[in-house]
């Protein structure tokens, strides 16, 4: 039963029109109203995960966990669990047999119930495994000797990093991103609590305001420096550029990550007060872009192609050599994209009266190897003009497998 029709059948929360997506009570003369495009379901079941291509929601809520057990029957097992949940949770559903409120009184409900009369939200929940889930110590681990795909190695170092381990890495990963901050928070903390005894939580991370749009139906968003992120996103309808960056090959190896992809995660802290005292024009030179229109200051609106020979009136380079924009160019970087995912955070304050915010920085690439390359010339002092506003202080790899059909669950294929 969705969430929804049980509050329905139960006679409790008759729906306004205009909230939560339009599900209006009225006579059934009226046209029906259509749930807002923003509340529907995404498809759980399909070649690749959903949560990659699909269009960037506005929230996430993302948690890394390290399994607490070391049987491969524990961590098989658990992945079935999460595929059953996912299926429900994605469709809007309660999960377990009872649900919310439908159980025993004396026992603890099945699920939390805090989604009751939500929508889905377009929920997608994507699963990844961090290398330490293959090896820990050198030895391998559940049973998963030589399945480890030889791209699945930790980052290197990049010059200024500031990492914390306590937030960084995992065994496994769940990216839930949804419309709704609820919805994503209900579907992690079912899942975290249908994990308990096999893995446990090793560090979460709320964001919100998509910092990238992935497709081109979608406005671009503003990240906390206040510029449009993701203009030059590879976005879901570039066909070529998606199956040339983000899906893993027949030929890349290993077999079961066909059709998946990889992910990294950074969450990057930025120095928001002495950001804001820059100059409008600094801030523009910095990023290599306008912040108005985000056009690019070789010329042009937004999506004008970006001329990195155009010089200025001053016979100076119109996009300034050390800007973010002209470093993380593919003409920097031997052609190579990414698809960027990644969401703003503000985590309170420091103590100090600063703002803990920044960017939860998310990228899919057919090999970790496209976004190292990136990085490396971002990264440093001497480079990325950025980095005087900006610190990495968490990271992350992990190998998202294929998606799942109506049967089966996901990850089937390591398994194999
Ligand atoms: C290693 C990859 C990247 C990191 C880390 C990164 C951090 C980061 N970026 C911004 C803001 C912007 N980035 C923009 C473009 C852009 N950034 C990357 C990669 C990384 N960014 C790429 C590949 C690109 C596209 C370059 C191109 O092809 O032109 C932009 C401009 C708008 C856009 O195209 O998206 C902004 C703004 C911040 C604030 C940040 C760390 C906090
Ligand atoms: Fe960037």
């Amino acid at each position: 039963m969705s969430r929804r029709a049980l509050l329905g059948a139960a006679g409790i929360g008759a729906v306004a029109a205009g909230v939560g997506g339009g599900y209006a009570l009225g006579s059934s003369d009226d046209p029906p109203v259509k749930p807002a495009e923003a509340a529907l379901p995404v498809p759980f079941t399909g070649r690749h995960q959903a949560g990659i291509v699909t269009p960037a929601q506005d929230r996430l809520y993302l948690v890394a966990l390290d399994m607490t057990s070391e049987k491969r029957d524990d961590l098989i097992s658990l992945l079935k669990d999460w595929t059953r949940a996912a299926r429900k949770l994605t469709a809007g559903n309660e999960i377990g047999v009872y649900g919310a409120v439908a159980g025993s009184p004396l026992g603890p409900p099945e699920d939390t119930g805090e989604a009751l009369g939500l929508p889905p939200s377009q929920l997608t929940l994507t699963f990844g495994f961090g290398p330490s889930l293959f090896e820990k110590d050198g030895k391998p681990r559940f049973g998963l000797d030589g399945r480890k795909p030889e791209k699945l190695t930790d980052l290197p170092a990049f010059s200024g990093d500031q990492l914390d381990p306590a937030i960084s890495h995992g065994d496994l990963v769940v990216q839930a991103c949804a419309n709704d901050p609820q919805v994503a928070v209900h579907a992690v903390r079912n899942l975290v609590r249908i994990a308990f005894g096999r893995a446990s939580v090793r560090y979460s991370q709320m964001g919100f305001g998509r910092t990238s749009s992935t497709s081109q139906a979608q406005v671009t968003a503003r990240n906390m420096l206040g510029f449009k992120d993701g203009t030059a996103n590879i976005k879901v309808e570039e066909r070529r550029s998606v199956d040339e960056f983000v899906w893993v090959g027949p030929d890349d190896g290993p077999d079961w990550l066909v059709d998946g992809s990889y992910l990294v995660t950074r969450k990057i802290n930025m120095r928001i007060e002495t950001w804001d005292r820059e100059s409008l024009q600094g801030q523009e030179q910095i990023i290599g872009r306008t912040k108005g229109s985000g056009g690019p200051l070789s010329g042009g609106d937004e999506f004008a192609t970006i001329d990195l020979k155009a010089k200025g009136p001053d016979g100076e380079l119109a996009i300034p050599e050390k800007s973010h924009v002209r470093l993380a160019h593919p003409d920097t970087n031997g052609g190579v994209k990414i698809l960027r995912r990644g969401y703003n955070f503000v985590d309170g304050s420091d103590g100090l009266g600063q703002l803990s915010a920044g960017l939860f920085f998310i990228a899919y690439q057919r090999d970790p190897e496209q976004f190292i390359r990136i990085q490396k010339s971002l990264a440093g002092s001497q480079n990325d003009l950025l980095n005087e506003y900006i610190v990495h202080v968490s990271t992350g790899v992990f190998a998202c497998p294929p998606g799942v059909g109506r049967t089966g669950f996901v990850g089937e294929t390591l398994f194999a």
